[in-house]
């Protein structure tokens, strides 16, 4: 779906992204961690033509995207959601959702995938079916700025499935929840990826349940990736320990319990 081959970003003497290569297939859902400043949020933009790339080059389903403006790696069906949520406040929670249709284009039942014109999943047609999907119905009629923070997220996250993603990119859409909001959100994202079979990259600093519900982890330290594994083999990785993730994710309970959701898997 998406490859980066050694993906670089300096901002002046500062390299936040340094010769990071990763490849994304079609359906899998794979979490991105790292401390403050790793430069996962740059990697995003990078990834989604927000941040020009310094050096390296971006493949998108075989098509090379690097230098592109963002609306073609929306055309290319990639879209994301942003660290605070980006919903017009003054329209309802219904248009702000219509307003990702619009995006979407001139061929709103239709997308490319391959090359080839595919259907638009059911649960996408139009503004309220996806409103069903993310669990706003009820909000529809509200003015975007008069629904909780959670649901802010919510609908930012129903904006991007608007443009008909191919790859949906999270960036801590988790952020400021409560634990049970936080393992609401982890289990509509898994079935958002099986139901509307989409890759789906999370960026997220609430660790343990990101790695509950991914499948595979990069790790990002200094805007280098020191790993690209399974969530059980992450935690014991002696390097993403030391950089990040200390030694009490380590811990029996952590690595079984991963390995149980994999095997489950
Ligand atoms: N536009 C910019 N100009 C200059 N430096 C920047 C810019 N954007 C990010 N940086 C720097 O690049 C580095 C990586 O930042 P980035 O926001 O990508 O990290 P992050 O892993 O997403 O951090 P966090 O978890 O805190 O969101 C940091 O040192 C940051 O200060």
């Amino acid at each position: 779906m998406l490859e980066a081959r050694d993906v670089t970003v300096r901002f002046g003497g500062l390299t936040a992204v340094d010769a990071v290569s990763a490849s994304f297939m079609p359906g899998e859902l794979v979490g991105i961690i790292g401390p403050n400043g790793a430069g996962k949020t740059t990697f995003f933009n990078a990834i989604s033509g927000v941040q020009p790339l310094t050096d390296g080059r971006l493949m998108c389903q075989g098509h090379d995207l690097t230098g592109s403006r963002p609306h073609r790696y929306a055309a290319h069906g990639v879209a994301r959601t942003f660290q605070t949520p980006r919903v017009f406040g003054d329209m309802t929670v219904l248009d702000n959702i219509a307003f990702g249709l619009k995006f979407a284009g001139r061929r709103p039942r239709k997308y490319i995938l391959w090359g080839e014109e595919k259907d638009v999943p059911w649960a996408l047609r139009d503004a309220s079916s996806i409103l069903q999907l993310i669990g706003l119905s009820a909000q529809a009629g509200l003015p975007a700025a008069a629904i909780t923070p959670s649901q802010q997220r919510l609908l930012e996250i129903g904006m991007a499935l608007g443009t008909r993603p191919r790859l949906l990119l999270l960036d801590e859409v988790a952020a400021g929840l409560t634990e049970a909001e936080i393992e609401d959100m982890a289990r509509l994202i898994g079935r958002l990826r099986d139901e509307l079979d989409l890759t789906v990259i999370w960026i997220e600093h609430a660790v343990t349940t990101l790695l509950r519900h991914v499948e595979r982890v990069i790790v990002l330290h200094q805007g280098r990736k020191i790993a690209d594994d399974t969530p059980a083999n992450v935690v014991r990785n002696p390097e993403v320990i030391e950089a990040y993730l200390g030694d009490e994710m380590a811990e029996p309970e952590t690595v079984a319990s991963t390995r149980t959701e994999e095997a489950a898997a």
